[in-house]
């Protein structure tokens, strides 16, 4: 199959691309399992996307057992070099209203457990994180949605997102303990996969629709379950339409991202002491740095 430079990751609320046509559903197996679900494989406006949904198209998955490995990988495996998340998002300021759009720029990590990187076992790699989302690639999905002036939906460019475990929403005073670090969103599932993307040299960035207001706002209802699929299928046309136009200006004119060469001094073991089995389990990670000559 051709190389699929696009990916996005469906969220919430947001199982298919519906503009998706001549679509191939691709089970992909990889040395760190199964993805959340197969990968569809589909031409928008002549270009070739591949989509999934993190949590499984029928929303099987929790947080906490997203694939967040094999999701990553899977897309690696198929020359994925861009990779634009769909998530729902609570909103922590009272400016960012539900149906609104959020572009963060930075996360904290409120998980625990969750595996945040391919390496281990033989090779180590540190990263750098400090600009955790391509800004690139948030520039290109900010003038997207600027471009398409979107009736009753603000557009806010950068803000920190919360990443909390769950699968329980925050209490209030955990709400307040995020605004008070002037975070501006929260959610339970991008930053593993920022982490992983930039491992797998992926530039990402987030699309965050906000859908509630979290638990700390007096004047409106705690966040459920059902005011986040509401909101977010209120907004799903829009999101498909703000995801068209990014593809449309990445496929015209593809931003360098410093996120492509991630891994070109952060391998601290040296090429002949990584193992064959290490070597072939992160094939699609480090064919560009370990090829023999
Ligand atoms: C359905 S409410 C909580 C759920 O929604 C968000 O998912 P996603 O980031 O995949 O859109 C949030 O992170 C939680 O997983
Ligand atoms: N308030 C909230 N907390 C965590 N994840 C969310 N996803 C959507 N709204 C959320």
């Amino acid at each position: 199959m051709s190389q699929v430079k696009i990916g996005i990751l469906g969220g919430s609320g947001l199982y298919k691309m519906e503009a998706l046509k001549d679509i191939e559903e691709i089970q992909i197996e990889t040395p760190f399992g199964s993805p959340s679900d197969a990968l569809i494989v589909g031409t928008l406006e002549g270009t070739r996307v591949a989509f999934l949904a993190r949590h499984g198209r029928n929303h099987h998955l929790l947080p906490s057992e997203l694939p967040f490995r094999a999701n990553i990988y899977a897309m690696k495996s198929l020359g994925v070099e861009y990779l634009i998340s769909a998530s729902a998002v609570g909103s922590l300021q009272a400016e960012m209203k539900p149906l609104d759009m959020v572009i963060p720029d930075q996360f904290i990590d409120r998980t625990f457990g969750r595996m945040g990187t391919f390496f281990g076992d033989g090779i180590v790699a540190h990263v750098a994180f400090g600009d955790p989302v391509c800004l690139q690639l948030a520039k290109v999905l900010g003038d997207a949605v600027e471009s398409l002036q979107l009736e009753g939906v603000t557009l806010h460019r950068g803000g920190t997102y919360v990443c909390m475990e769950g699968p329980a929403f925050s209490t209030k005073a955990e709400s307040n303990l995020h605004r008070s670090w002037d975070a501006s969103v929260i959610g339970m599932t991008n930053l593993p996969e920022a982490k992983l993307a930039r491992e797998a040299e992926i530039a990402y960035a987030t699309l965050a629709l906000v859908t509630d207001y979290d638990c700390w706002h007096p004047d409106h209802d705690s966040v459920t379950v059902e005011m986040v699929i509401g909101n977010l299928q209120r907004n799903a046309v829009n999101a498909q339409k703000v995801i068209l136009e990014t593809v449309r200006r990445l496929s015209k004119n593809p931003p360098v991202s410093d996120a492509h060469s991630a891994l070109k001094y952060a391998i601290l073991t040296p090429k002949d002491q990584v193992s064959a089995a290490a070597k072939t389990r992160l094939e699609f990670l480090l064919q560009k740095y370990f090829t023999e000559e």
